[in-house]
């Protein structure tokens, strides 16, 4: 018969197969328990014959076959005292102390378990023979009903198998939980109630698996009590969830940042309601502070009745801080970013001034760094008329000058040798790379008065490298830093107020008796722009302080508090209009904007791609108007670029600025920042680069509450490209597309071609 049956001497224990321990012992057999050992006796006595047929007796020789089996199994497990010592099963050990009974055969739920093995194994003995005796009548009844009883027993071996399995994997799982337990819980009674909790906490298939197996929770804990030490289990390798992308795009972004603080654009704020909470060290509102009378009246003056948006969100939060900070006071940094023409400038000209008009030595404190020449020059106009009457000193560095004569300008002594240096200046206007100059070649001039440090245009600048600009300025506000080089001779120790540990570090002087004088950090940073960035990697670089962030825009656009990238504010009075043709009717069609009655554009800025284009484009309009006879005006068209000397371009902007010329035609150099309020509309005759150029160009018209009309010129192979540019900006719906038909140019073609002939001779053949 089948030899799968398990039949008395079965080891009911496999050991070999389900213990991990068995390949600790590879040459002496698996290691048996004693009472294991024990047991199989017990179970091997207890079984006889009961009927003497010729089925049973060959049962009864199979029997004592396995039996001698089992004995040589129990010879070769027996402890060897040449090879290893026998160990006591840490589970059953731990068991035995915490039962307190000394051998675990005597407890009952071993007992049962072998009862229940014995029964078990009676039944299927049983099964065989009623097997055995029913082959003649299979024979009878046919192959199929002999296969259905082979398959059915065969169908019971493996479900015997599988159970098996299962067992010997909770009791991996469970011993290796029991030997933790081992270790600390000796003493704790294992009940019933345990065993249940046990099994409460396996999964919930698992659980009912084994309850459809009809295992119990004695038979479960009898056997972890016996099974071998198991293989530690380590979990399955498995891949985190991936985190949300604006998640990632925050890393590294510090907290103050993360989220934004939306201002309405339209947010109005009387002059006289201005109020500034002044705070006590518990952090209790000591007083009220407002604007002084004087500057109150240096505002109206010039114009401004309210403040706009910008200034009254962050006014009010910088009107009270001190030129000298307590200790306690909490110093921000601030990111803001506002649309062109809101009145950034006055945002920080205001506090500056005054805050530092009670400054009783000058020193430099306040340091406003912008990109290019014109903007400084303009900045420093706005400055000066609001500081009229303090005695404050503003002075400007753009490389427009000599360097001596900016030397002469920024310290009153280059000869002596001073630790604080010898500032003649308040507040320094500079163009970056001018700056670095002087801080490696200007004796006696320094930063380390620095109260304010104000980067304007801050997403221009931070692009910018000029000598790494950004951390060696930082690093002369925040000592520890690198001494710079000194002329020769000039034996100076630049620092009044550093760290002196650091001093004496870099062998400056020996000033041991301040080793514990700490230097806090009193300046704080201000980055301005319409178009302004969180980008982590950039912000990084600013060691921002507790720094806050504010979004100045219409509330009609949705907040995006997850927008990390650059945010684009608009000046909501600007209207935006897109012409889409064929690039040779471009001209044309820039003529119709000016000189038809419908669109009639007598005052704005036309941007071009380059310098070039614009001395092409000033030329072809001039001889244009020279040669357009039915214009019944004249439009008078000047250039504004880069190529020219600084004294033309401020005449250029005055004759501007009084209506003597109606048109620039100029380069991007003009696009950031500068406050020409004469313009009312701005055109792209070139789209365009990028969406930052783009905002610029067209925030030089709508500034200040007024009204202004943004054109862009649109090639029709650029089309894709503007739109989806505008597209990505969420921007695209706020431009009109207007169109322009060919009949309505036809009345300036003849101008045009005498223009155009023209324009060849000035260029020559090719043009
Ligand atoms: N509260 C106010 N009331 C009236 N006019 C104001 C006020 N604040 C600023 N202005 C005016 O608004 C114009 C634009 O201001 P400013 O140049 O500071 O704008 P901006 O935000 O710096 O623009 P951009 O981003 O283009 O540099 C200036 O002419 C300024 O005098």
């Amino acid at each position: 018969m089948s030899s799968h049956h398990v039949t008395f001497g079965d080891d009911p224990f496999p050991q070999a197969e389900a213990g991990p321990s068995t390949s600790s012992y590879p040459s002496a057999g698996p290691s048996i328990h004693p009472d294991r050992l024990a047991l199989n006796a017990t179970l091997l006595e207890t079984k006889k014959p009961k009927n003497k047929s010729e089925a049973q007796k060959n049962r009864e020789k199979k029997k004592l076959k396995k039996r001698r089996k089992l004995e040589q199994a129990k010879k070769a497990a027996a402890p060897k005292t040449n090879k290893r010592e026998w160990k006591p099963d840490p589970v059953l050990e731990a068991l035995k102390r915490s039962t307190g009974v000394e051998s675990i055969d005597s407890t009952e739920s071993v007992k049962d378990e072998r009862k229940k093995k014995k029964k078990e194994k009676q039944q299927e003995a049983e099964e065989d023979e009623a097997d055995e005796t029913s082959d003649g009548d299979e024979q009878l009844d046919g192959e199929s009903e002999k296969e259905k009883r082979r398959r059915e027993k065969r169908e019971k071996r493996e479900k015997r198998e599988r159970k098996e399995k299962r067992r010997l994997e909770r009791e991996a799982r469970d011993n290796a939980a029991a030997l933790e337990d081992g270790e600390t819980h000796v003493g704790q009674e294992e009940t019933d109630g345990d065993v249940q909790m046990e099994q409460d906490n396996l999964p919930e298939q698992q659980q009912v698996e084994y309850d459809d197996e009809g295992g119990s929770a004695d038979e479960d804990d009898d056997a972890r009590q016996s099974s071998p030490e198991p293989l530690e289990a380590f979990p399955l390798p498995r891949s985190a969830p991936a985190p949300a992308p604006e998640v990632l795009a925050r890393q590294g972004l510090p907290t103050g940042l993360e989220d934004a603080e939306f201002i309405d654009q339209s947010l109005r704020l009387a002059l006289d309601e201005l109020q500034a909470p002044v705070k006590t060290a518990s952090g209790e509102v000591k007083e009220m502070k407002g604007l002084s009378e004087r500057m109150k009246e240096k505002l109206r003056e010039t114009g401004v009745e309210d403040l706009f948006a910008v200034q009254a969100a962050i006014l009010p939060q910088l009107l009270s801080l001190r030129l000298n900070p307590f200790p306690y006071d909490k110093l921000h940094d601030y990111l803001i970013s506002a649309p062109t023409g809101s009145g950034k400038t006055l945002a920080y000209a205001i506090p500056i001034i005054e805050i530092l008009q009670t400054r009783i030595t000058t020193r430099l404190r306040a340091l406003i760094v912008l990109p290019t020449r014109d903007l400084v020059v303009q900045v420093r106009e706005t400055l000066e008329v609001l500081a009229k009457g303090t005695g404050l000193n503003i002075g400007s560095v753009t490389g427009q000058h000599s360097f001596t004569q900016e030397q002469s300008q920024l310290v009153a002594d280059m000869e002596t040798p001073l630790l604080g240096g010898s500032s003649k200046l308040d507040i320094l206007i500079a163009t970056p790379g001018r700056l670095m100059d002087h801080l490696a070649s200007t004796p006696n001039f320094t930063l380390q008065h620095l109260r304010f440090l104000i980067i304007d245009e801050a997403d221009r600048l931070l692009n910018q490298s000029f000598q790494n600009w950004l951390s060696q300025v930082l690093s002369y506000i925040n000592p520890p830093d690198p001494p710079r080089p000194l002329p020769e001779g000039f034996n100076l120790q630049p620092w009044d107020k550093v760290a002196s540990a650091w001093m004496e570090g870099m062998g400056l002087v020996s000033r041991e008796e301040e080793w514990n004088e700490s230097v806090p950090v009193t300046c704080q940073k201000f980055l301005f722009s319409a178009t302004l960035t969180r980008d982590p990697s950039k912000v990084a670089s600013l060691s921002l302080t507790s720094p806050k962030y504010y979004i100045v825009q219409s509330s009609q656009l949705p907040s995006i508090p997850y927008n990390i990238g650059e945010t684009f504010s608009f000046p909501s009075t600007l209207s935006e209009k897109m012409l889409i043709l064929p690039s040779a009717l471009k001209p044309l069609n820039l003529i119709h904007l000016i000189y038809s009655t419908e669109f009639g554009i007598n005052s704005g800025l036309i941007f071009t791609k380059s310098v070039e284009s614009s001395q092409r484009l000033l030329n072809l309009l001039t001889f244009f108007n020279d040669a357009y006879i039915n214009a019944g005006r004249k439009v008078v068209v000047s250039g504004y670029t880069g190529e020219m000397k600084a004294g033309e371009r401020r005449r250029v902007l005055s004759d501007f600025g009084e209506g003597k010329i109606n048109l620039l035609v100029c380069s991007d150099l003009i696009a950031r920042g500068m406050d020409l309020p004469t313009v009312s509309n701005v055109i792209s005759y070139d789209v365009p680069l990028d969406m930052r150029k783009y905002v610029h160009r067209v925030g030089r018209t709508a500034r200040a509450g007024r009204e202004g009309t943004a054109w862009t010129l649109v090639e029709k192979q650029e089309a894709l490209h503007f739109k989806g540019m505008m597209n990505t900006a969420g921007h695209l719906k706020a431009i009109r597309k207007v169109k322009v038909k060919e009949d309505d140019l036809a009345d300036y073609r003849e101008s045009y071609e005498i223009a155009m002939r023209r324009l060849k001779e000035h260029y020559g053949r090719d043009a």
